[in-house]
């Protein structure tokens, strides 16, 4: 049977004398014009193929610039090297995310100043004022401490880092915290502390070699637990905000990474940490604030005018743990992105063992302050709080020595001198 060339099923029949003629000339006329319309075709659909590769170009540019331009380049790369550069015998090689955070800046100081190679990541977002965030960077940057500004979910960033320094650790404490803030701004929770955790952790897992990793959960991942003091071993599958919940999820992402990748895991679960360079957010701070400025202060009471208790841990003490935790945290197993044995997965609560009540911690602030609070008492909303927190410690204590020596009254004077001195005494009305 013939077959059909292209166009040919469009002919009309047309009986009679010019037909042949008529015909083979409708068939050039086709012919041409079916290679001209595929030619054009192939036309389009590369200018198509070049568009959409130019326009995914332009949005990966435009990713690393929504993340920063604040990195990259020869001077930034010989500022992270010196930065990294240890300079004691057995020393280690840090990456500490959240540097310019309360935990992070005290822990990168702290590193420094026993000659372990130090760098410094953070995206100085704006959940409290960044100016405090800036004055801790210039105190880092007084010791040598580099702090490159970008963001744990950048991964390109992250892989430039890995790439130009072969850390030994990284120490994780980049995170949205606060308990309440989560019921205002849900998708910062997960965007810092679940995707930017993952893309951290992609980053440990195909970094050669891989870094042992230690970093923050928190003593609010017991939720509802009722059973006191709280312990590693206790239950953690209530938790009572969505902060809790995307660090006990932080707990089960980490456990993934160790059990596939080999990475060595160490979680810390903080217990209400305050100290001088504190966040502003937290009641503490926020409390001689407006103590200070002469306004009133809410304080929670919880079920049946019940006081609520925290176990607060002074920073000094956090720092001691953090790093003891780090010097015997084991190695990672794997490499080039394969696990090559059993890595070690440990999670410690690091608190103070003894709690102590909201309006206690007020009656301190005052007598620190010499000025009386004006209390507003307020039955604890549903916001995620939980009624107390108390640690038990035998963990950390057993393994590395933790042991806390700074209670509330000695940590509350050391932060109001801290806190007079950096915003001075005109009850914060200079507050930056
Ligand atoms: O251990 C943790 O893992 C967490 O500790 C911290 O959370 P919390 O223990 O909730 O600290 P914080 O806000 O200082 O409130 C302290 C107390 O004051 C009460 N409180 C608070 C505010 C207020 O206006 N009034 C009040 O009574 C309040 O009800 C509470 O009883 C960190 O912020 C958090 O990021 C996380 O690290």
């Amino acid at each position: 049977m013939p077959s059909l060339e292209d166009g040919e099923m469009f002919l009309p029949s047309t009986p009679g004398k010019f037909k042949d003629k008529s015909i083979t000339m409708h068939r050039q006329f086709y012919r041409c014009f079916a290679s001209t319309s595929t030619m054009f075709l192939w036309a389009l659909f590369l200018v198509a193929l070049t568009a959409a590769y130019l326009s995914f170009q332009s949005f990966v540019d435009s990713g690393s610039r929504y993340f920063s331009t604040a990195w990259g380049g020869i001077q930034w790369e010989k500022q992270v090297r010196a930065s990294a550069q240890i300079r004691r015998h057995n020393g280690v090689s840090v990456l500490v995310t959240g540097a310019a955070g309360f935990v992070g800046s005290h822990v990168s100081l702290a590193l420094k100043k026993r000659g372990d190679g130090v760098v410094g990541l953070d995206n100085f977002n704006s959940y409290y004022d960044p100016s405090l965030k800036r004055d801790r960077r210039n105190l880092l940057s007084s010791q040598n401490i580099f702090v490159v500004e970008g963001d744990i979910n950048d991964a390109r960033m992250l892989a430039k880092l890995f790439e130009i320094v072969a850390f030994t650790h990284l120490m994780h404490l980049a995170a949205q915290a606060g308990v309440r803030y989560a019921m205002e701004n849900p998708q910062s929770y997960v965007h810092s502390n679940i995707a930017g955790l993952v893309t951290l952790l992609e980053a440990c897992k195909t970094a050669d070699p891989q870094p042992a990793v230690v970093w923050a959960s928190s003593s609010s991942v017991y939720g509802l637990n009722e059973k006191a003091p709280f312990s590693e071993s206790d239950r953690t599958d209530r938790p009572a905000s969505l902060y809790a919940a995307t660090k006990k999820a932080g707990e089960e992402i980490t456990h993934t990474y160790n059990h596939i990748y080999g990475l060595s895991i160490t979680g810390l679960r903080f217990f209400t940490v305050y100290g001088p360079w504190g966040r502003p957010d937290m009641a503490y701070f926020s409390f001689t604030r407006n103590i200070l400025q002469g306004k009133p202060i809410t304080i929670y009471k919880g079920k049946n005018h019940v006081d609520l208790a925290r176990d607060f841990t002074y920073i000094d003490d956090i720092v001691k743990g953090c790093i003891g935790s780090l010097d015997s945290a084991k190695k990672s197993t794997g490499s080039g992105g394969k696990k090559r044995a059993a890595a070690q997965y440990r999670i410690f609560n690091l608190g103070n063992t003894s709690p102590v009540t909201v309006p206690m911690m007020v009656g301190i602030l005052e007598k620190q302050l010499k000025v009386k609070a004006k209390k507003h008492m307020l039955e604890m909303p549903g916001n995620g709080d939980v009624p107390f927190t108390h640690a038990n410690i035998s963990s950390a204590r057993k393994e590395f020595g933790y042991k806390p020596t700074t209670d509330l009254q000695t940590g509350l004077r050391k932060f109001v001198r801290w806190y007079l001195s950096y915003y001075g005494y005109d009850h914060g009305k200079s507050v930056k």
